[in-house]
């Protein structure tokens, strides 16, 4: 196997760890519910406290990664989660349990941009986009890992054997970073200078500042929140609870999340590579798409049928490789020496949203009593104003881009129809 790929592959290994990692609390929630004594609240609060850590160290984690590179960020993410978890396999104590979770959140952070970074460093420029959406893609399978191994170990041999197992898979992905990755062919490594804080500071804000860093955040914010609040906690209860799914009927919908992201995502990625000035049209459709599905679920005065379940499930889950748009922007309008800080910067922007949502809903859950159908039809609602924020944030910053570039486009329906004149053969 060629450098490349074995650099690649070790650092999509290391990401579909990160992503077992962050998803084992949310397949596990009614068994922590049962081992912390935890109301729904307080059990969305571990995740919110996670994400919050997670979004919190993304520019952090962004300026350290233009400053030391992808394998050493990898590699130190790797040991900081798989320690984290064997604390939580052993420990029954709340607070112990939200310490292991913090530092889960701060390994989780260092991973998934780093890995990013690896992409436009081992592959022809041509090859990004879609080697990028693969990543993306090939992470979930850790989503699969929670679902599926994770909760087979959960039921059977129980928590403590369920977590440690995942915190030897942690410790074999550090190993396999440290030997394997490095973060760019021989001679062509690009690091940032050393700077000190003002300077961070003023890089900081000029990340920020670049319209088409906003459009990648609030590109990342309105596509993936909806499926995060689902993966990362309230799918399974809602499903459970409100819906009266089995637990299996639970893993499968969640398995089958994961393959429409792997379906989704080649497409998202050729047609985002085709049509690079359109690509906010993808993005305002997953958003637009993500609503309604929610309003035809949310409109039911009782369970909603299988299928329209597991339609939800397909339709909320393009907006996982949907968000990966947010990282092009973010890669074509900032210079490669500040490219971890702008990807950091995006990858806020969905996490940022669905922590708010996943604690707005806990608070909602607790208020009206639990886990019931109703409660949780009104819970979800709290998605509705993200998306208008996110929609807005598109159509400005949108705008400004174009701008800035001087850009004019043609109206789709003139495209079209140039097209249709264009003679055949
Ligand atoms: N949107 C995800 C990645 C993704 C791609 N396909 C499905 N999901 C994302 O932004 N990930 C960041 C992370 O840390 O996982």
């Amino acid at each position: 196997m060629s450098r490349v790929w074995l650099v690649w592959g070790v650092g999509v290994v290391a990401y579909i760890v990160a992503v077992l990692h962050r998803t084992s609390f949310g397949v596990s929630g009614l068994a922590a519910s049962e081992r912390f004594s935890i109301s729904p609240s307080v059990l969305s609060s571990f995740v919110v406290l996670q994400i919050v850590v997670y979004a919190g160290m993304q520019i952090p984690a962004g300026v350290l990664l233009d400053r030391y590179g992808s394998r050493v960020m990898i590699a130190a993410g790797a040991l900081i989660m798989a320690s984290a978890q064997m604390v939580l396999a052993l420990t029954e104590s709340l607070p112990l349990a939200v310490a292991a979770r913090v530092f889960v959140g701060i390994g989780d952070a260092m991973t998934f941009i780093s890995v990013l970074r690896l992409v436009p460093q081992w592959f022809a420029p041509r090859r990004v986009p879609l080697m990028s959406q693969l990543t993306g893609i090939f992470g979930q399978i850790g989503q699969i890992l929670s679902a599926l191994p994770l909760m087979l170990l959960l039921n059977g041999p129980g928590w403590s054997f369920a977590y440690g197992s995942a915190a030897s898979l942690g410790l074999l992905s550090f190993v396999l970073a440290v030997s394997v990755i490095r973060n760019a062919p021989p001679g062509l490594e690009v690091v940032a200078a050393p700077a000190g804080l003002r300077e961070v500071g003023t890089q900081i804000r000029a990340v920020w500042r670049r319209h088409g860093t906003r459009l990648g955040f609030f590109t990342h914010m309105g596509t993936q929140f909806s499926m995060t609040t689902f993966a990362l906690l309230w799918g399974v209860p809602y499903l459970r609870s409100a819906q009266g799914l089995s637990a299996a009927e639970a893993g499968s919908l969640l398995t089958l999340s994961v393959i429409s992201a792997i379906v989704a995502g080649p497409i998202i990625g050729i047609l985002s590579g085709r049509f690079p000035m359109r690509r906010s049209y993808l993005v305002l459709a997953i958003m637009i798409s993500n609503a309604a599905m929610w309003t035809v679920v949310l409109a039911l005065p009782g369970p909603a049928p299988i299928w329209l379940l597991a339609l939800l499930v397909m339709v909320i889950s393009v907006g996982g490789p949907g968000s990966m748009i947010g990282f092009d922007y973010a890669r074509m309008f900032n210079p490669s020496t500040s490219m971890g800080t702008a990807q950091g910067m995006v990858n806020i922007g969905g996490f940022l949203a669905s922590l708010l949502v996943i604690q707005a809903m806990g608070l909602i859950l607790d208020a009206m009593g639990g886990y019931s159908f109703d409660s949780f039809r009104v819970a979800w609602l709290v998605q509705y104003p993200v998306w208008i924020v996110a929609i807005t944030g598109v159509l400005v910053t949108r705008g400004k881009t174009r701008k800035q570039m001087g850009l004019v486009l043609r109206p789709i329906r003139q495209v079209w129809r140039e097209r249709g004149d264009r003679p055949k053969g």
